[in-house]
């Protein structure tokens, strides 16, 4: 659904025209944009509360630079729905997520406004800071370069290795840390503190007034921004300012904290630190959700709401007649706490995630032994392989698409130690609306080449828990492995799931259906899309069978033996890259055990796969049960034909 800008957005195409406006008309602009991302927002679904808390900051920096000429990169880009609306896509913004429609993310292929693809966080310090640096290398002086980043995306390492780097070479670049004292969930860490004690603190703050009370006299005075600062530098800046603020130790010029609510205060104080020569950052205070009130007061179930009522707040639900499956997370969150309350050796770790990935279940219940380690997660999987030297028994959950931050350390410090760390990858396979940069699918190929490292599939939330259990026993850890156990986003296949547990032996699949003639292997969630498909083909008269092979790593050998013995063709299916991962497994094993069958591999193709529905994009890349029948049916040429055609007919 498409609504209509107010009378001053819907005259702005573009930040020129933003720029024809009086300061005193900006207020009304953030009015507007609010009131068009909460309209849209609530029939589409999306991000919410960071874009509203970023509005008046989104208003003043393409009021105050020239972009796209001066470089904007927005840390993770859920904050940046108002960017688009005023860089030329208030008309297209009604299709935002959705399949065809524009990204929920900044992206380079979308618009010369968008500086740097984004998606996960705390890379636009390095990116900006390499635009600064490109640019004078280029001598193209005039370039203004600006990373807008959130006090969560700050709590990652990247960030701080940018700005180690940024405060030793020549750059111009402005960093805008945007302070809601919020990441998803509320923020966490020492430097949460710092910068609420920053904020808070009287002495700090009168000896900031003081700094900006002769930043503006000396202004009036017209002296060169290069004389402020260095005066600025030779007072009371370089004595306590340097000593007692961390951004100033590494050099970087520290403003701030001001109201970044303050749209027409915003400008001003952008204008004056244009002139400032070197690496800089201004602190901002905003509120996530800014605007909104429900937003304001629970921003965690406002970061990013589904669909609602903008008028009564109400989020939709969908409503069933009958119990519906859990959410995989759900699973494994009430799983956790259950083998803990049994287990005290168990610890549970996730970077940033625990809503969504609900190990806060156990966070609630056992604050000693479950922790938010902040967008961290390098930290989290080396933190993890530390409490596993000591014997605990581990399990980080970390989503598949940012699990890829980590990887150096799964393989140094896990798997080369032979630790035997739990991994669960959520949000594997194809995330949906947020697109590219979250889908998970990579981790098969990239975990199943790793020594010492299992990898596991449930195909449903009994399998979930069974192999979670099976990691949780001490007698797991002889194998001297990690385990890597990958789930999809949302709900599974069984209404009644909290089913005793029962151990399934590492390595190991199970028949699902007899059959002749044609195999088809799957490996988790998808294998339930197989088994839709080898029913319907049955009732058409087709016979394959179908194996859920639970495991990628290690392979169920009797079965695969079984398997190449026995059938003629062989069908592979994955919700991941088709690439390297399950199905190439398979063909290895053929090709080691000198076998020669026809091998059908479908799963992801290699290619970005963009942002829709997740039933939308199975269907895209052929994995949904309808295109599995069509594959399987395809196998019957002669028999069955008129099956075939009745498949392709459907
Ligand atoms: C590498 C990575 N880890 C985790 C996430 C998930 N994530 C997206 S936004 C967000 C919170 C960001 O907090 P902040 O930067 O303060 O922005 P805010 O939402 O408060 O505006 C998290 C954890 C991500 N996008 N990328
Ligand atoms: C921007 C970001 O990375 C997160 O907000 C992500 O969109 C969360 O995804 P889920 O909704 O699947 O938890
Ligand atoms: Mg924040």
């Amino acid at each position: 659904m498409q609504f209509q800008a107010g009378p001053i957005l819907s005259k702005i195409q573009s930040p020129a025209d933003l720029r024809k406006l009086s300061p005193a008309e900006l207020p009304a602009v953030c009015h507007e944009l609010r009131q068009f991302i909460i309209d849209h927002v609530s029939v589409n679904g999306g991000h919410f509360g960071a874009s509203l808390g970023v509005t008046e900051l989104t208003v003043a920096l393409h009021y105050v630079f020239n972009t796209p000429d001066d470089q904007l990169v927005w840390d993770v880009g859920h904050q940046a729905y108002g960017h688009k609306i005023l860089t030329g896509r208030q008309d297209s913004f009604h299709t935002n997520r959705l399949l065809g429609g524009i990204s929920g993310f900044p992206k380079r292929s979308e618009s010369e406004y968008d500086a740097f693809g984004v998606g996960h966080s705390s890379t636009s310090i390095s990116a900006a800071l390499g635009m600064a640096v490109a640019s004078r290398y280029k001598k193209e002086f005039h370039k203004q370069h600006i990373a807008v980043i959130g006090d969560g995306s700050m709590t990652a390492g990247m960030a701080f290795e940018a700005m180690n780097h940024a405060g030793d070479i020549p750059n111009n670049m402005l960093i805008i840390l945007n302070d809601n004292c919020m990441a998803i969930d509320p923020n966490v860490g020492a430097l949460k503190e710092y910068l609420t004690d920053i904020t808070t603190s009287h002495t700090y703050n009168r000896v900031k007034d003081d700094v900006w009370n002769l930043l503006g006299k000396m202004s009036k005075f017209g002296k060169s921004a290069q004389e402020i600062v260095s005066k600025i530098e030779n007072g009371l800046k370089a004595t306590l300012l340097k000593q007692s603020n961390l951004f100033e130790s590494l050099n970087l010029r520290y403003f701030g904290p001001i109201d970044g609510h303050d749209v027409q205060y915003l400008t001003t104080v952008l204008n004056d630190l244009k002139d400032i020569p070197g690496p800089k950052i201004l602190h901002c205070i905003t509120t996530k959700g800014k605007g909104y009130s429900l937003a304001e007061k629970d921003q965690t179930l406002w970061h990013a709401p589904g669909k609602f009522d903008k008028i009564t707040g109400e989020i939709h639900k969908k409503t069933f007649d009958n119990p519906q499956p859990p959410k995989y997370q759900e699973v494994f969150g009430h799983t956790i706490l259950e083998l803990a309350e049994q287990n005290p050796k168990i610890m549970g770790i996730t970077p940033a995630m625990p809503s969504g990935s609900s190990l806060n279940i156990m966070m609630r219940a056992m604050p000693d032994r479950a922790f938010d380690v902040g967008i961290a997660e390098q930290h989290a999987v080396t933190f993890s392989a530390g409490l596993a030297t000591q014997g605990l028994t581990v399990f980080c959950n970390i989503y598949s698409s940012f699990m890829q931050r980590g990887y150096d350390q799964v393989v140094h410090d896990v798997c080369l130690q032979k630790l035997p760390v739990i991994f669960c990858l959520d949000r594997a396979g194809l995330a949906g609306a947020d697109g590219p940069t979250h889908h998970g699918l990579y981790d098969l190929a990239y975990m199943r080449c790793l020594p010492n490292m299992i990898v596991a599939a449930p195909k449903n939330e009994q399998e979930l828990r069974n192999i979670m259990y099976t990691a949780s026993l001490d007698k797991f850890k002889e194998h001297q492995k990690a385990i890597t156990i990958r789930y999809p986003r949302g709900a599974g296949v069984m209404p009644v799931w909290r089913t005793s547990f029962e151990e399934i032996k590492i390595g190991q699949g199970q028949k699902v259906l007899d059959g002749e003639e044609i195999a088809v292997l799957s490996i988790g969630h998808i294998g339930n899309e197989a088994e839709i498909a080898c029913q319907k083909a049955k009732s058409l008269g087709m016979n394959p069978a179908l194996y859920d092979m639970r495991f990628v790593k290690p392979l169920d050998e009797k079965i695969l033996h079984e398997v190449f013995s026995t059938y003629n063709q062989i069908i592979t299916v994955e919700d991941a890259c088709v690439q390297g991962g399950f199905g190439s497994a398979i063909a290895e094993f053929m090709l080691d055990h000198g076998y020669n069958k026809p091998i059908l591999r479908l799963g992801v193709p290699d290619d970005i796969i963009e942002h829709g529905e997740p039933h939308e994009l199975y269907q895209l890349c052929g994995i949904d049960s309808e295109n599995i029948l069509k594959k399987i049916a395809d196998f019957y040429p002669n028999k069955i034909k008129s099956a075939s055609q009745k498949v392709n007919q459907d």
